[in-house]
């Protein structure tokens, strides 16, 4: 039987990291190494289907800007478009993997399987995690099991969801999980088995991004003791068209905090308040303009530069967040 024709977009990080001895697993240079490297170094990988290598880029995930994830986007859509191209990996720094996850959420519209894929220990040490962890995303973009999920999470022989999941610790192997909507699956002898059948997150939006350059610019403002009320101010003259406001709590901010957020809203600025608590949600409350609900910082940042580059009004956007 013919194998599944399977495209790796591969952006760098730690599953391309090179450290100069096989114990360094920190201090080690994240993307150095070339996705026909990597593939070549798993060739179990040419039982399962027939892959070609796509380099975007080569660094860690720090360096992904919205111009590149567009990028992404429009390669991804291209490929897919293809009768010839069954599903799609991308390889990806795991520090900033989850908001090009939920970014390709949101504008993907195949239901082909994307799976983005990333290692915690480099390429060069013992016990390397990125070639398991490459061979399952490809035979998992390769299964029919994996078609309409939207984009996926491969790590650690679990798969999980690239809308909900969050990079959870900084440093273990096991860093990708979804505490409250937990994994979809896991890998038993690199057979991908699923908990349930297929299925997308309520509310989902989509977003035609085709012929975007850019997305605006909206900025995170992080709440602690102490807070100084005029930092949002800095951002807005910095050229941010929209704060996503990491609170404390359930949608907390200081008094002084909220006179200058009233006031920029007044200016036309769209805040949206997520929660600096991993889990949880902001709920609604009067003095609160826009909640993010479920949605952390990171991934409200994300809906609301697609919100805004759509055109959506206040009002609109208020109510994509607050399903
Ligand atoms: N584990 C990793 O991939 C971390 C790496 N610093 C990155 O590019 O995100």
């Amino acid at each position: 039987m013919a194998l599944p024709h399977i495209t790796i977009f591969a952006t760098g990080g730690t599953i391309a990291g090179s450290a100069s001895c096989n114990t360094q697993t920190t201090g080690y240079k994240p993307g150095a190494i070339g996705i026909q490297s990597l593939i070549d170094a798993v060739p179990a990988i040419t039982n399962v289907a027939v892959v070609t290598g796509v380099q975007v880029s080569n660094f860690r995930s720090t360096e992904i800007t919205s111009p590149i994830l567009l990028e992404i986007c429009r390669g991804i859509n291209a490929a897919l478009e293809s009768d010839d191209c069954q599903g799609v990996v991308i390889t990806h720094g795991t520090d900033t993997l989850e908001e090009t996850a939920f970014f390709l959420s949101l504008t993907l519209r195949s239901p082909k399987p994307v799976v983005l894929v990333g290692a915690m220990r480099p390429a060069t040490a013992i016990s390397a995690d990125g070639p398991i962890n490459l061979l399952q995303a490809v035979t998992l973009a390769a299964c029919k099991e994996a078609i309409g999920r939207g984009p996926l999470i491969v790590l650690n022989d679990r798969i999980s969801s690239g809308y909900y999941t969050t990079k959870t610790s900084a440093s273990a192997l096991d860093t990708f999980k979804a505490p409250e909507q937990g994994h979809l699956g896991y890998f038993d002898n690199n057979k991908p088995k699923f908990f349930y059948t297929p299925a997308l997150p309520v509310g989902l939006q989509y977003f035609d991004v085709t012929s975007q350059p850019d997305l605006p610019q909206v900025d995170i403002v992080y709440g602690y003791q102490g807070l100084n009320p005029n930092i949002i101010l800095e951002h807005i003259k910095l050229g941010a068209k929209g704060i996503v406001l990491a609170t404390m709590g359930n949608g907390g901010w200081t008094v002084a905090g909220m006179e200058v957020v009233d006031r920029v809203i007044k200016e036309g600025i769209v805040v949206v308040y997520s929660h600096r608590s991993q889990d949880g949600t902001v709920s609604l409350a009067k003095d609160i303009s826009i909640s993010s609900g479920l949605l952390r910082p990171e991934k409200s940042r994300i809906l609301l530069q697609l919100a805004l580059s759509a055109g959506y009004t206040s009002e609109k956007i208020k109510s994509i967040f607050e399903i």
